[in-house]
């Protein structure tokens, strides 16, 4: 049984971290048997649970670099040095397969992107009883409060450069009464801005929000509701623009970007490995969750692409950007958790690439497993999600030809991978 610290009858628990867990917290058991998840703590240390209080340091424990870090819900393992952070997201992956019943898969070193490289975040806005509005992201623990930030070490510095404009300007916008957010991607043409709010913005507002655009060189802003999912634009200075493999798109406000450049190069690069090796002039690949075409621009330098989206807005920026690129990616609007593609759609794809949601993709997964596909390469961001469709697939005969972790949200518990599976010996 662990020992037992008392001062004045006052006595407190010390456990010895077994494990990180799935969240970044560390893992023991305490002496009654209850799993313990405690913050900030790490493998191996000796811990007071009471705080937690780390009375025995790790040889792996480093100065967390940012001055929010604790409070911020946004970085959990800053106190962890690299080596055994990228050690730690692969192993993720690792035991996301083993579970999934594929043993000895040949899983790479985490593909880690460095700080200050982040161009997508969605900012929590509190206004406060003075007046002024906190910035941020949600706190440890409290996602009802907002760590308002001076700095992110995480975000790239043209991002981090807004966070006073913006909470400058938003004390003098009536249309954010209590809370809302800031979502913000940085886009080849610079910042685009979308404001959920929980007011609607008049024409003073507007006029305030271009004056605002304009100086901080801000293309585009849109708003919408707290809960709304179409946008309005608000103001509009410039055209929009984003390139994939060399192909520009213009996104729908709010779009979904991969976080960060280095993430999406290294996702590139992997789906792109698993491709089959001879694809004739005539091979077609089928792309599912396209989004704006990240992958199916740097695809259809192998093959035709036929890309599948279910969002109305990235669809048409994605089939507006293909009609002008010379053809070679179709886009087809279609939701494929109601209309999954049918076994004998498949027959006519030399490979498949999918890059689900959160969700994963189960309704898919059973006619994918049954298909003759040369190869089916998964882009993952849930390692439950693709523990259970990768289960399928198993059960279909398919094994893993490749595997790599790609870690996009540095210092974060989330893990992207991409995963390349194949049929026979
Ligand atoms: C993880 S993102 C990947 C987007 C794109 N591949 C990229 O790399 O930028 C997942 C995409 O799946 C789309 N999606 C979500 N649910 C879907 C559904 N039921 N059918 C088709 N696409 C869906 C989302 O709109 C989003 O674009």
């Amino acid at each position: 049984m662990p020992p037992l610290s008392c001062f004045q009858g006052y006595c407190v628990v010390d456990v010895v971290i077994d494990a990180l867990g799935a969240a970044g917290d560390g893992l023991a058991v305490a002496p009654d048997g209850a799993r313990l998840f405690l913050p900030g703590v790490l493998p191996g240390e000796r811990v007071q649970v009471e705080g937690p209080v780390v009375l025995s340091p790790s040889p792996d424990r480093v100065d967390p670099p940012c001055p929010h870090y604790g409070p911020c819900g946004g970085c959990v393992t800053q106190h962890l040095a690299l080596g055994p952070y990228s050690a730690w997201k692969r192993g993720r992956l690792v035991e996301a397969l083993e579970r999934a019943g594929f043993r000895d898969v040949p899983v790479a070193a985490t593909e880690v992107t460095p700080p200050a490289t982040r161009r997508r975040a969605d900012l929590a806005l509190r206004r406060r009883p003075d007046g002024s509005v906190a910035l941020g992201f949600h706190a440890r623990g409290d996602s009802a409060r907002v760590e308002d930030l001076s700095t992110c070490f995480v975000l790239d510095p043209r991002l981090v450069a807004l966070f006073e404009p913006l909470r400058a300007m938003l004390r003098s916008l009536p249309s954010l009464r209590r809370e809302g957010s800031a979502m913000l991607n940085l886009l080849d043409s610079g910042p685009d801005l979308l404001l959920r709010l929980d007011g609607t913005p008049g024409v003073q507002e507007r006029t305030a929000l271009a004056a605002f655009a304009k100086a901080q060189g801000i293309p585009r802003i849109a708003g919408t509701s707290l809960k709304g999912t179409v946008s309005e634009t608000l103001a509009q200075l410039g055209p929009v623009s984003i390139a994939f493999a060399g192909v520009p798109v213009a996104p729908p406000p709010g779009a979904f970007l991969q976080a960060t450049p280095q993430g999406e190069a290294a996702i590139v690069r992997a789906v792109l490995a698993g491709l089959p090796k001879k694809l004739t002039g005539k091979a077609r690949i089928a792309e599912l969750h396209a989004g704006l075409g990240t992958l199916s621009f740097p695809l259809s330098a192998a093959a035709r692409v036929a890309a599948y989206e279910s969002a109305p807005e990235a669809v048409a920026a994605l089939d507006a950007a293909a009609r002008k690129s010379g053809g070679r990616v179709v886009a087809t609007k279609r939701d494929l958790v109601r209309q999954p593609l049918a076994p004998k759609e498949l027959e006519a794809f030399a490979a498949l690439v999918l890059d689900p949601p959160f969700s994963g993709a189960a309704e898919q997964m059973p006619a994918l497993a049954r298909s003759s596909l040369g190869r089916i390469v998964y882009v993952s961001c849930n390692p439950a999600a693709l523990t259970r469709d990768a289960k399928v697939l198993l059960g279909g005969g398919w094994r893993i030809e490749a595997a790599t972790p790609i870690d996009q949200f540095l210092w974060s518990a989330q893990l992207e991978a991409v995963v390349v599976f194949a049929k026979g010996k």
